[in-house]
């Protein structure tokens, strides 16, 4: 299918035009045109250094938060340029959630490790938190394990759980789209396998961004995939042409681990 074609048949969350991303002087991403489609997992894969991570912080303008790092170009969500010096950051990071490679629970409890993050945004009454907080835990496949434990520090849970309260916490605020940085790279086979069956589940619901260094784990989970290389995007596509009938050779290289 070519990109017109994918184009039509699905939506498009997030539209890349002539990104360039530096971090000072460097020039860490490259003319980057991209189009994140809805309800769908789009991966981003490469070997290191590419400029995977640094094109997943741009969608909800992390690199805000450091001197020296700035973007150029647009990314349109919902009619607006997020780039622009107007958008509301805040607002953009509740749109556009972020779980990061390392889980990183806040050091409270599991239920307002949760409710922190709504409370910024609504002011809702206890008990409208408490049923919020039991569908976030749910949404992220964790509500069984941690029920009886809602008063329990978030770091007392196993690595695996510790990620999904940050998927939950990520979930709980009602984003538009999950970015998820390397999400299981830290964690064991099991709990990996549960992050993979969470992201099926949670592409219903929301658009899916996944940096990714395992091959399997794109092939299995994402619907597209994007192929990067030194800060440019070789190649974009379905998940299934891109692994079974990548269109340029670097692409080939690199999924069959002929790379380097
Ligand atoms: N804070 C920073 N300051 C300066 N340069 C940076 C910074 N972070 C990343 N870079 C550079 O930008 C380029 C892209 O880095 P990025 O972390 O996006 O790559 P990546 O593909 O996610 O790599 P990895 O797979 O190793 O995480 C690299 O050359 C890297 O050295």
């Amino acid at each position: 299918m070519n990109d017109q074609m994918m184009t039509m048949a699905d939506k498009t969350t997030l539209q890349i035009s002539g990104l360039n991303f530096y971090y000072g002087a460097s020039h860490a991403l490259k003319d980057v045109n991209l189009n994140i489609h809805e309800k769908k997992v789009t991966a981003f894969i490469g070997p290191s250094g590419c400029g995977k991570s640094t094109l997943l912080r741009t969608l909800n303008r992390m690199y805000d938060l450091y001197p020296g790092q700035r973007a150029e170009g647009t990314i349109m969500y919902h009619g607006r340029n997020i780039l622009d010096p107007g958008q509301d950051v805040n607002m953009l990071r509740a749109k556009v959630g972020m779980v990061f490679q390392k889980p990183t629970p806040f050091p409270m409890s599991v239920y307002d490790n949760i409710a922190f993050g709504v409370r910024l945004y609504e002011n809702l009454s206890r008990g409208e938190m408490d049923e919020r907080v039991e569908w976030a835990l749910r949404k992220a496949a964790l509500w069984t394990e941690v029920k009886d434990k809602l008063n329990k520090s978030g770091l007392s849970l196993s690595g695996g759980q510790q990620q999904r309260l940050c998927i939950a916490r990520g979930v709980a605020v009602k984003p538009d789209v999950l970015l998820l940085d390397e999400p299981t790279s830290a964690l064991d086979p099991i709990s990996t396998a549960k992050i993979e069956e969470l992201i099926a589940e949670l592409k219903q619901d929301y658009t899916i961004t996944i940096v990714t260094h395992n091959m399997q784990q794109a092939a299995r989970c994402s619907d597209y995939t994007a192929y990067m290389y030194l800060g440019e995007l070789v190649e974009f596509g379905e998940t299934d042409q891109i692994f079974m009938n990548p269109a340029k050779k670097e692409t080939q290289d690199y999924i069959t681990g002929r790379f380097g």
